[in-house]
């Protein structure tokens, strides 16, 4: 405990003063007694014996540095002196006609006179040799420590690696020093010597070596954990790669087999690519073109289209001159850094006192799941039916011939459950022409589910996906065994599945920055929805995430229960924390805006602009008045059945959603919202304005489609987690991930069987208008006994809100809020603001003692 001010106003004397009553006294045998009550009593607590430990450790730091740094000048002048054989310590006590009797007639050089002389000899002579010049390192750091209170190493650790760097050091130089000499010397200190004779006469001078060699390398492990390297790079199989959230799981990695496309070029040749036997290829089939193609001739001067680099060189040019410009420009800058300067120096000596802010402490001991929690469904490789896949290509291109549309090259890419065929068409084909045959390409490959992109976006081809006869299942096991998301350096990383492409795709939440969620029936939505919730539990700590879940068909989200004390947020009240309530929706809602506001209010107090930053700030320990802050985690709000939230509660529910949605996302509120309705009246203009990534799982009609992702195409999807992502600019075709229920209630097992917080994080209170409470009266007697203290404390902080009571006095939610229904109905604060703290109607605590007083007399009468 930190002890201020003057010391002897503390009760230490008081204490003694009992048992000085004179008979007291006489009975008393201790006869340590009266000495202290003369003197003042030293304990560890009153800090003043650890000071006084701290200064000597301090000037022995010194001593030992002047004495050492000395002998090393004057250790032979002095050896006579010092030598055990003339007497050595014993020369301390000698008169100097006995000391010229034991021939020692030389003045003591060293620098701290005869003591100085013996005690270096002692330490480094006859103990460590030069490294006994750690001791003054030992003394320096524990007396800094001491005297300053500031920690420049953990002391514990310090020692440990100190007294073994001492006795490492001796070995190790007496082993250097012993090839090339036979006697001790000071470089080793005879422990050295000797050590090292012994060592040799038990395991010879190479087993010397290779325990010193041993002994050294294992320190290093310990403290450093070193990485033991062989210059070729071998089998990849070490899961402790560096992921900086996620714990080391012993889980093999898998490796992503992405596609390769498959090309069979124009003029009939063989098919390249991996994924098929060469024997299995087949060549390009081109039934009789109807119209000769002139302008084949024209196709090679295509192809070498190269873009010269001469021009760079001259803008490189350009650039240097420029460059003095720059510099000028930007000179005032550092006038600025010295204004925050001093803010910085404060923050950087609190970190150093206290380190950073943990706000994982809380669950220091949180274990994230595992992926042995995962299922692996399907064999997670591209199994591809070269028969199937030149069949296709052969239909595609016969139905393409037979409309006299002729093509230059044809190339698949074969992704979990569909395959992408890419047609460069020859020259002058129109590309509408193509896009018309949509339906005839379907009938001529007799599959469902058939989408043409013409043209793929940045690809100058023109796409044609078509269902593989045997979909492969992406289990989310594969998706989160892969490298690509071990490394996911993301705020939210959601793992959603595989593209067409067979490589891993994963988002960021926080960037997206709201979902929305449309799909038919029995398309796989809520598995993406449980794909989307299970990859942020894989990777975010209950101190960095909460959801606010809501799922008014009362039986989705309902697996994520066990969780409540670990990731969810909800009302201040003891319901539910998932909610399945229209009503409680709307309030919950309102809630998180009056959270957003309050958020922002934080942001703007501590001078920045997101989250992100404003959590740099905290944990650094840069924020001015942390009293008033707390570290913020994301909030992600998950709604399931969002069409029938909008029917029953319509506007009142749009209105917070669409507010939410355009203003939420830097303070790190998110939103995800499903639907199996998209119709118009369901995702409204606001809310489509205010959700630009969209994920469409099949829907029944292109209207739909539209509704949901302003294109087309979700009605061609095959369903079973077949999914289209609209982020705005680009449509993805990805195949979901597949989680499925017993996965889900393991993790939420294993999470929800951890240690948590006492209880779900609260959302800030909110009164619906017509819940406002009308102005309560005052009854003294069934005041809560906390009452006049709750009182005092938000004069004192000026601050009338639940959660400062409940936080400083320690009470539960729902006495803290009746203490303040008391205080508003008592006058002592105002009534409730929404996001704004109460107003305090007493400045000081003067006139609120007045003011009790007042409301204690009818009471008293
Ligand atoms: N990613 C996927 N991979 C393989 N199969 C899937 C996938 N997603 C869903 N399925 C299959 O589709 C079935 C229905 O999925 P899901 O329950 O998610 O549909 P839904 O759209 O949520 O339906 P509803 O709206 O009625 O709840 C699942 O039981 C599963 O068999």
């Amino acid at each position: 405990m930190p002890v201020k001010g003057n010391q002897f106003r503390s009760n230490s004397f008081k204490d003694d003063e009992t048992p000085r009553k004179p008979g007291a006294k006489a009975e008393r045998p201790k006869p340590t007694k009266p000495i202290s009550e003369r003197l003042p009593i030293f304990n560890l607590e009153d800090g003043r014996i650890l000071k006084i430990v701290g200064l000597f450790s301090l000037v022995l730091a010194v001593f030992f540095l002047i004495a050492f740094t000395s002998y090393l000048f004057t250790w032979q002048q002095d050896q006579s002196y010092v030598s055990p054989a003339n007497g050595g310590w014993h020369n301390l006590f000698k008169s100097s006609k006995e000391l010229i009797e034991s021939g020692i007639t030389d003045p003591i050089d060293n620098w701290l006179g005869v003591f100085g002389a013996l005690l270096a000899n002692q330490f480094i002579y006859e103990w460590f040799g030069v490294a006994s010049f750690l001791f003054v390192f030992i003394f320096f750091v524990i007396g800094f420590r001491l005297v300053f209170k500031v920690r420049l190493f953990s002391v514990p650790k310090m020692l440990a690696y100190t007294l073994f760097g001492i006795v490492f050091i001796s070995i190790t130089v007496g082993f250097v020093h012993g090839m090339v000499s036979d006697y001790p010397h000071f470089f080793e200190g005879e422990f050295g010597y000797w050590s090292n004779k012994l060592l040799s006469v038990q395991v010879g001078h190479a087993g010397t070596g290779a325990i010193l060699a041993f002994a050294g390398l294992t320190v290093l492990v310990i403290a450093y954990n070193i990485d033991f390297k062989l210059p070729e790079r071998r089998e990849r199989n070490i899961p402790a790669i560096a992921v900086p959230d996620v714990k080391p799981e012993p889980v093999e990695l898998e490796d992503e087999e992405i596609s390769v496309p498959v090309e069979w070029p124009r003029n009939g040749g063989r098919a390249k690519g991996n994924n098929i036997l060469k024997e299995d290829v087949i060549e390009i089939v081109t039934p009789e073109p109807v119209k000769p193609e002139p302008m084949q001739q024209n196709i090679p001067r295509h192809e070498p289209v190269v873009l010269k680099p001469e021009p760079e060189l001259e803008v490189e040019e350009d650039i240097e001159e420029d460059i003095p410009l720059t510099i000028d420009v930007v000179r005032p800058t550092p006038v600025l850094n010295i204004e925050k300067s001093d803010d910085d120096a404060k923050a950087a000596s609190l970190v150093e006192q206290f380190g950073q802010y943990d706000h994982k402490l809380d669950l220091a001991s949180y274990q994230y799941p595992s992926l042995d929690l995962l299922e692996n469904y399907g064999s997670n490789k591209i199994a591809v039916n070269a028969d199937e896949l030149e069949a296709n290509k052969n239909k595609i291109v016969e139905t393409l011939n037979h409309y006299n549309i002729e093509i230059e090259k044809i190339k698949a890419t074969i992704g979990p459950t569909v395959t992408l065929y890419e047609i460069i068409p020859a020259p002058g084909v129109r590309i509408s022409k193509i896009k018309n045959l949509e339906d005839d390409i379907a009938l001529s490959l007799a599959a469902l589910g058939i989408r043409i992109i013409a043209p793929m976006p940045g690809k100058g081809t023109i796409g044609i996906e078509v269902p593989n006869q045997h979909p492969e299942m992406v289990s989310m096991r594969s998706v989160l065994a892969t490298e690509k998301w071990q490394n996911a350096a993301m705020d939210l990383p959601i793992a959603l599945g595989k593209t067409i492409s067979n490589e891993v795709f994963i988002a960021d939440l926080a960037k997206m920055p709201h979902l929305l969620v449309a799909g038919a029936t029995g398309q796989g939505k809520s598995v993406g929805i449980n794909a989307i919730l299970v990859s942020l539990l894989y990777k975010k700590h209950p101190a960095e995430l909460k959801f606010v879940l809501v799922d008014p068909k009362k039986v989705e989200l309902t697996l994520f229960r066990k969780i409540e004390r670990h990731f969810l947020a909800k009302l201040p009240d003891d319901g539910d924390a998932i909610i399945t309530d229209t009503k409680k929706v709307v309030n919950t809602l309102n809630s998180l805006c009056i959270e957003m506001d309050q958020r922002y209010d934080l942001l703007k107090d501590a001078q920045v602009r997101n989250l992100k930053e404003y959590n740099n700030k905290y944990v650094n320990r840069k924020i001015s008045d942390p009293e008033k802050h707390r570290y913020l985690p994301f909030i992600v709000l998950v709604i399931d059945e969002f069409a029938d939230l909008m029917m029953t509660a319509g506007k009142e529910v749009e209105q917070p959603i669409a507010r939410l949605a355009q203003l939420a996302r830097a303070v790190g509120i998110h939103l995800v919202i499903a639907t199996q309705r998209p119709s118009v009246n369901v995702i409204t203009g606001t809310i489509k304005a205010n959700f630009p990534a969209r994920l469409a799982f099949r829907v029944l009609s292109k209207i739909d489609s539209r509704t949901i992702l302003d294109a087309g195409g979700a009605d061609q999807l095959i369903g079973r987690g077949d999914m289209l992502l609209s982020t705005g600019s680009d449509l993805i075709r990805l195949q979901c991930a597949f989680v499925d229920t017993p996965e889900v209630e393991k993790i939420s097992d294993f999470i929800g069987n951890q240690r948590g917080y006492p209880s779900a994080m609260y959302l800030p209170e909110y009164v619906g208008e017509g819940e406002a409470s009308s102005p309560k009266e005052y009854d003294a007697d069934s005041r809560d006994p906390m009452f006049e203290d709750a009182a005092r404390l938000i004069v004192l902080h000026q601050q009338g809100s639940t959660s400062l009571i409940q936080r400083k006095m320690k009470l539960g939610y729902n006495r803290a809020g009746r203490i303040i229904d008391q205080l508003e109905a008592a006058g002592i604060v105002g009534p409730f603001e929404g996001s704004k703290a109460r107003d305090v109607l007493y400045p000081d605590e003067y006139s609120l003692e007045r003011h009790l007083e007042t409301l204690q007399k009818p009471s008293n009468d």
